[in-house]
């Protein structure tokens, strides 16, 4: 057994896969920017006659770097034609299946393309303006198989509404007549270029009511090459069938409708598409469905064909640094073989409509944004896709687990919308619904497109993921071990080797690991050193401990070898990390300095900032100072005009405060004087009326007060009696003395003040008018 049928047994173990992968490698084309080195080589076939299935990767001016070795269903090299490719693909084995001619509801199939941008996926697909691509051709196959067998809006009006009224994804059906007289203007126009769609304009668009000038030329010529009009699969001839077409893109994740044209949004006055859910239905309970699509029935290929060009000016497409057109969506076309029994078209409405649809998917390519030179929402929409890919390179990866029928879940297919939708019908339906239809999985073909002379990392990193098989081989020089081995020991029988102990494959038959896996990325293969060292030995009838010796040394020189592997392997990684860490503080630095640099210019920025500041609030304060000064100034003037107005008047009020003070305590000695004064009059009084040359006693003390005799007691005999009206019983003197005395108090008129004469000091200025009637009515009524 050799490496190539190990690679055919790997193959042959994986025919469960759900998807068949090819492999199409571009031309290169004068002028392209895809002018490096050659890193594939198509590996020649083991017989004549058969197509080749594997290629080699040659890693470019790097010796350290693996050869790595992929399988694939077939391998088109860059001369197969488009026809090629159709044929070899089974194209028409996957129409057949949809159109089920042996009865029942059909298989639905799958038809993909994968690989970095500008390999070719689209030129395969959807042609160029020359060459038909797969879709035109299975388009060719379908119709011209069906042949009488379809029907056709025009010729049954009731088509539309039959099969809308049957359609489990919620979609609008329309005829394609009225669909198609409502995108193109003017059927004589001339047909466009390229079936390949230029970006399309937002508002550029057709519309249920669209202007004239906005509509699409209608084509009307098609690519004729190449012919595939000898070719037709067989269809049920007792079933009649419809053919409806739809389209979608998978941007950025959501799912656009290609042949319902933009709303326009109030908010935004912008033309946008409503993003349509994948999901199940009420009448689509067993598997989910791209829900709410518009659907033309085409009753001729050439219908199905301008509704392919209507959705392809929708799709969304960009020039990159990559591709001039590059697609910036994963592009859906989906065309849906109806079929009913012949016999229900007198009960149209009511018979129900089976079939199968054949998918075909057109994917954005992966791609470097540093080779791709986009930037903004072409750089974010390249990470989507980027990202999309990647789900889908892992659920390619775990085919072989989803073959065996135990873990079919396996396949992370859930992960994103792009793997949904290739995914969720490659399983056989598990619906428990009783009224579900059985449905057989898809089948599925994916072409994966690659540039030998393009970029080697995104190609190498698609084949990884993509290939059926893989196999790695790791250079090396050889070991003194394996040297020595080489020499001694003669290698054991590859049936012996089969049944070692360590139940490992034999080191040089070892098959295919699947892309991704563990085993397949890292363990050393064996060599062509090897292979070339041990062939295989003639006397299998050696003794049984020699043969495990061999063994053992063997596995001794693999070991030998997976050491000296890992061992560059970290030195490799130690010199990456050294540089990556002097990387790290060289930029440490750099970031130090600039930091300090910032800080350095925000600091004589805030220091220039608030001398600025400075400076106005000094000037504020300047004003803000004379504007008080001023205003205290008018204040003070103010208040001092005031004062002078006010000013006399206070010194009189203090005056007169000051005369009251004055007067109060002039009214007080008054008083007092008054009263002694009046003991005195009583005292003379008495004496006037005790005056007898008897009884006169003479005054013995004249300015001394008279104690008065209280009580009202009895005068002893001598004493002076008392006044009846004031009881004084002071006695008066003589004539002479009492007129003096008179004379003392008598008061003026005329000046209105009170004259003392008994000894008042106190100087008075001003004395305040005493009542002299009172002062003249006591003198009349008390002295006369
Ligand atoms: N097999 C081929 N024969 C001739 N020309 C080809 C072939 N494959 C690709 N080309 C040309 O290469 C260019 C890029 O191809 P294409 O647009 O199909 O790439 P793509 O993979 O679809 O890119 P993207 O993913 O960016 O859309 C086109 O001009 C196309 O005509």
């Amino acid at each position: 057994m050799d490496r190539e049928s190990n690679m055919s047994s790997a193959m042959a173990q994986k025919a469960h896969n759900l998807f068949q992968v090819y492999l199409r490698l571009r031309p290169s084309q004068g002028g392209s920017s895809t002018t490096g080195e050659r890193f594939l080589a198509v590996e020649e076939p083991e017989a004549h006659h058969t197509a080749p299935k594997h290629i080699t990767l040659n890693p470019p001016n790097d010796r350290r770097r693996a050869v790595e070795k992929f399988a694939f269903t077939q391998v088109f090299e860059e001369d197969a034609t488009q026809l090629d490719v159709f044929h070899c693909t089974g194209v028409a084995n996957l129409v057949e299946g949809v159109l089920a001619p042996h009865g029942g509801e059909g298989t639905d199939a799958l038809l993909a393309t994968l690989g970095v941008t500008g390999s070719g996926k689209t030129h395969t697909m959807l042609g160029s303006r020359s060459q038909r691509g797969l879709t035109q051709l299975a388009l060719d196959v379908i119709f011209r198989s069906l042949g009488h067998n379809i029907l056709d809006c025009g010729s049954d009006p009731t088509l539309e509404h039959s099969i809308g009224a049957s359609d489990g994804s919620e979609a609008t059906v329309f005829s394609a007549s009225a669909f198609l007289d409502n995108v193109y203007a003017d059927p004589s126009a001339t047909m466009r270029a390229s079936s390949r769609a230029p970006t399309p304009m937002i508002g550029e668009s057709f519309g249920p009511t669209p202007t004239p000038s906005r509509r699409l030329h209608r084509p009307s010529v098609f690519p004729q090459q190449p012919d595939v009009s000898s070719l037709s699969v067989s269809c049920d001839p007792s079933a009649e069938y419809a053919v409806v077409i739809s389209m979608y893109e998978v941007y950025n994740d959501r799912i656009f409708d290609l042949l319902t044209p933009p709303i326009k949004s109030v908010a935004t006055k912008e033309y946008r598409r409503r993003p349509l859910l994948f999901k199940s239905t009420e009448t689509s309970s067993d598997r989910k469905v791209v829900a709410g699509l518009r659907k033309v029935v085409c009753g001729t290929l050439n219908q199905a064909l301008m509704v392919l060009e209507a959705g392809l000016h929708e799709r969304r497409v960009a020039g990159t640094g990559s591709n001039s057109v590059s697609s910036r969506s994963h592009g859906f076309f989906c065309v849906e073989v109806r079929k009913r029994p012949k016999s229900s078209r007198r009960h149209a409405y009511d018979a129900p409509w089976g079939g199968s649809a054949l998918t075909i998917v057109d994917l954005a390519g992966s791609e470097r944004a540093k080779d791709a030179k986009t930037g903004g929402a072409t750089l974010a929409e390249a990470g989507k896709i980027n990202e999309s890919l990647m789900y889908l390179g892992q659920c390619l990866q775990m085919q072989s687990d989803a073959a065996s029928k135990d873990k079919p879940n396996l396949v992370p297919f859930r992960q994103c919308k792009l793997t949904e939708l290739l995914f969720s019908n490659c399983f056989p339906s598990t619906s428990s619904y009783s009224t579900a239809r059985h449905r057989n999985p898809q089948k599925a073909v994916m072409i994966v497109t690659a540039d030998p002379n393009g970029d080697y990392n995104a190609t190498s990193q698609i084949l990884r993921y993509s290939a059926l098989a893989r196999e790695v081989t790791v250079p090396r020089i050889p070991s003194l071990t394996q040297t020595i081995l080489t020499n001694v020991a003669p290698a054991p029988a590859p049936q012996l080797l089969s049944s070692s102990p360590v139940g490992s494959p034999p080191l040089h038959h070892r098959p295919f690991f699947p892309p991704g896996s563990t085993a397949g990325a890292y363990a050393p293969q064996s060599s062509p050193n090897i292979d070339r060292t041990f062939s295989p030995m003639s006397n299998a009838g050696s003794d049984c401990h020699r043969t495990t010796m061999e063994v053992a040394a063997l596995e001794i020189a693999r070991l030998s070898e997976e050491l000296d592997y890992l061992r560059e392997a970290f030195e490799t990684e130690r010199a990456a990390r050294q540089e990556a860490e002097s990387h790290l503080l060289s930029m440490e630095d750099r970031m130090i300095e600039l930091e300090q640099a910032i800080r350095e210019d925000c600091t004589s920025e805030f220091e220039r900032r608030l001398d600025i500041e400075m400076a106005r609030w000094r000037g504020n304060m300047q004003v803000e100072m004379e504007r008080g000064e001023e205003h205290w100034g008018r204040k003070i003037e103010v208040f001092e005009r005031t004062l002078a107005a006010t000013a006399p008047q206070d010194e009189n009020m203090l005056d007169d405060l000051e005369d009251e003070d004055k007067e109060n305590v002039l009214l007080e000695d008054i008083n007092q004087e008054n009263d002694r004064l009046r003991r005195e009059n009583e005292i003379l009084r008495r004496e006037l009326v005790g005056m007898s040359p008897s009884k006169r006693a003479p005054l013995q003390e004249r300015n001394s007060d008279v104690v008065p005799n209280k009580g009202g007691a009895e005068a002893a005999p001598g004493s002076p009696r008392p006044n009846p009206r004031n009881g004084n019983s002071k006695p008066l003197n003589d004539d002479g003395n009492l007129r003096r005395r008179l004379e003392n108090l008598r008061v003026s008129d005329d000046l209105g003040s009170v004259r003392s004469s008994a000894g008042s000091t106190s100087p008075t200025k001003k004395v305040r008018k005493l009542a002299a009637k009172r002062w003249d009515g006591v003198l009349d009524d008390e002295l006369f």
